[in-house]
């Protein structure tokens, strides 16, 4: 019996719970395990007969019913009975009770405290929470970090460089294409200024401050900007053209720093350089065309081309001698002579006698442009250089090279740009007027003036560097008057081509009209004899040339180049002799014969062809 009490009590002592047994006879608590005296405040060694009233206070009667329950049911609970600690505190418990079996009137009780269950309760709950909410955030966490990854991928797919910066103007991101096209990489420039990085200085060398730039407004003053045409600085120090939209970004309607996506253009920008200078080129092939063009015509109007030196004179064959000897050369040649003596003639020999024929001779008559506009006529100009400056132009200088320019009348050139002029042409290369480009030149000069050179130096008309310049290799071109024996070959030439122009046939030249023009003095030297014969193509009829000469048809006074020699009287007779007969095909008498042309007796015709031993031969063309 000891034995089973004792392991009774081992049993209530291992109870969890609070718990006791209690003899409801005696009012008497049998056993009670350590919880349950922590529970009601009792000291188990020393509170040896304790009363189970004692933990009842008012509730007496109420626990008196639950016995009776619990008699009648063999077990049963409550809450509803409240007690105290053995100090008189109020326990709030749910107690629960069973019969101890075989023994009559005695219980087994046992008690939750509830103040401490819910306690626990709460604890449980609260730890619930917690996991719950750790849950929670992991997910979040994942979801966002999926998030991150996935914007990652599409900003380092994005072929545009991107990269942000905080209201600090300090790198927060870059995207792998800006990083490539950068050279930097994000180690380099997260947390850094990026301005000072990238972006410190402009194209032409000039210090960039970050405050002008349109990206730090952006950050500043909530600004988007979009711009076409900058650099960034490579890390090697190279600069790429870019054009870039800054778009201010904010956290929380916080302006918290900028965006900034941008775009290499570098390739682009040289192939709108490249098609530029293509167009620019092109547009100065077209005005040079235009320019050689216009020269053609005016080359073919002339007729200079059908038009070769005619003379017999020592004067002529010098001239002649002077441009094959200098023709092939690239020496710089100063004709010399009177107007209408054949000055452009020469020049235009000798370019067509030179390696250089093949591209063309520009004419410049240096006083046929207005002084003001001499400069721009010479060197070209670049658009918007002057109210007429439209588009680019080539000058003359341009337009020759690989040919020859004729500077006809360079006297009349203005001092200054005579100066210019002789720069240019020592150094080889042109700079059109509003330019600063240099060109190289590559050019043959013959320059042309009326004035002697004696006199040209003394009246200051040809600055002396520019004479000494050109007048390498001189030709004199001598006036008509001082050469008279070369006018029936001239007027014969001359009339030939007048007439087939006119549609006329060719009138006989007389000795008499031969001496006439011979006695006049030739004010106008070859450009006025090839106008008086033009006009006696026109008026002339029935093959008898009518010649009007200067100044009325009066005969120049005699001077001492009309003296003629009677070699040459006799020389000069013969070759208007043999052009009649050529006219008529070698008839001399009759209405359509050599003498009817020459206005003399077909006997003295004869006599004549006789003493000047024309034969046959002579005739043929
Ligand atoms: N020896 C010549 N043989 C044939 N034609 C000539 C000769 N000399 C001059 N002419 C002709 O005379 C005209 C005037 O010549 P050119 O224009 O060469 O003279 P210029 O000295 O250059 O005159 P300017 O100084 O007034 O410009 C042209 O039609 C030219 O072909």
């Amino acid at each position: 019996m000891l034995d089973e009490r004792h392991q009774s009590d081992s049993l209530l002592a291992a109870f969890p719970d609070a718990a006791l047994v209690l003899d409801t006879t005696q009012d008497k608590v049998v056993a009670l395990n350590a919880a349950a005296a922590t529970l009601f405040g009792v000291d188990m060694a020393s509170d040896r007969a304790l009363r189970f009233s004692g933990f009842l206070g008012a509730a007496l009667a109420k626990f008196v019913v639950f016995v009776e329950e619990v008699d009648h049911r063999g077990e049963c609970w409550t809450r509803d009975v409240p007690l105290t600690t053995l100090d008189g505190r109020p326990l709030r418990c749910e107690i629960r009770a069973r019969g101890v079996p075989d023994v009559a009137g005695c219980l087994l009780l046992s008690f939750t405290d509830l103040d401490a269950f819910d306690k626990r309760t709460q604890i449980a709950e609260a730890a619930e929470l917690h996991r719950a909410g750790l849950l929670e955030w992991k997910r979040a966490e994942t979801f966002f970090a999926e998030l991150e990854r996935q914007n990652q991928l599409i900003l380092n797919a994005a072929g545009e460089g991107i990269y942000g910066v905080n209201a600090d103007g300090k790198t927060t991101f870059v995207n792998r294409a800006a990083q490539e096209m950068l050279g930097w990489t994000t180690q380099d420039l997260l947390g850094k200024d990026i301005h000072s990085m990238i972006h410190h200085h402009h194209l032409n060398g000039e210090i960039y401050p970050s405050q002008q730039c349109p990206i730090y407004r952006s950050f500043r003053f909530e600004q988007v900007h979009r711009i076409e045409d900058e650099v960034f600085w490579r890390k090697d120090g190279k600069p790429i053209r870019v054009e870039y939209v800054s778009t201010p970004i904010y956290d929380q309607k916080v302006l918290a720093g900028a965006v900034v996506i941008f775009r290499d253009i570098t390739e682009r920008k040289e192939g709108e350089r490249k098609l530029r200078e293509a167009l620019d080129e092109v547009a100065a092939l077209r005005d040079r065309l235009e320019q050689e063009n216009e020269y053609l015509q005016e080359a073919i109007s002339s007729e200079r081309a059908h038009h070769d030196i005619i003379g017999s004179s020592p004067a002529i064959r010098q001239v002649v001698t002077r441009i094959d000897l200098v023709a092939g050369t690239d020496a710089t040649v100063l004709i010399t002579g009177e107007a209408g003596t054949g000055k452009a003639l020469v020049a235009t020999e000798i370019h067509k006698a030179s390696p250089r024929s093949r591209r063309p001779l520009i004419h410049f008559k240096c006083g046929s442009v207005a002084p003001e506009d001499v400069e721009a006529a010479l060197f070209g100009h670049v658009r918007g250089a002057g109210p007429n400056a439209a588009r680019d132009k080539p000058g003359k200088l341009e337009l020759a090279h690989g040919g020859s320019l004729f500077l006809d009348d360079v006297e009349e050139l203005p001092f200054e740009i005579q100066g210019k002029l002789l720069h240019a042409l020592q150094k080889s290369t042109v700079t059109r007027v509003g330019d600063t480009r240099e060109k190289p030149l590559d050019i043959r000069v013959i320059a042309a003036t009326t004035h002697a050179p004696t006199d040209t130096r003394s009246g200051n008309r040809i600055r002396e560097d520019l004479y000494l310049f050109l007048n390498v290799f001189p030709i004199s071109c001598m006036p008509l008057r001082d050469r008279l024996e070369d006018i029936p070959l001239l007027a014969a030439h001359l009339l030939k081509l007048a007439c087939r122009r006119h549609g006329r046939p060719v009138p006989v030249l007389t000795e008499r009209v031969v001496q006439q023009m011979q006695a006049y003095h030739w004010p106008g030297n070859v450009r006025e004899l090839h106008n008086v014969i033009e006009r006696a193509a026109i008026v002339s009829r029935d093959r008898k040339l009518v010649l009007e000469l200067g100044g009325g048809g009066q005969v120049a006074s005699p001077t001492n180049a009309s003296v003629r020699t009677e070699a040459e009287m006799q020389e000069m007779m013969r070759r208007n002799i043999i052009a009649a007969l050529r006219e008529t095909g070698g008839r001399v008498s009759g209405a359509s014969g050599a003498a009817a042309l020459l206005d003399v007796q077909p006997t003295t015709l004869y006599s004549r062809i006789k003493s000047l031993g024309i034969d046959r031969s002579a005739i043929q063309p």
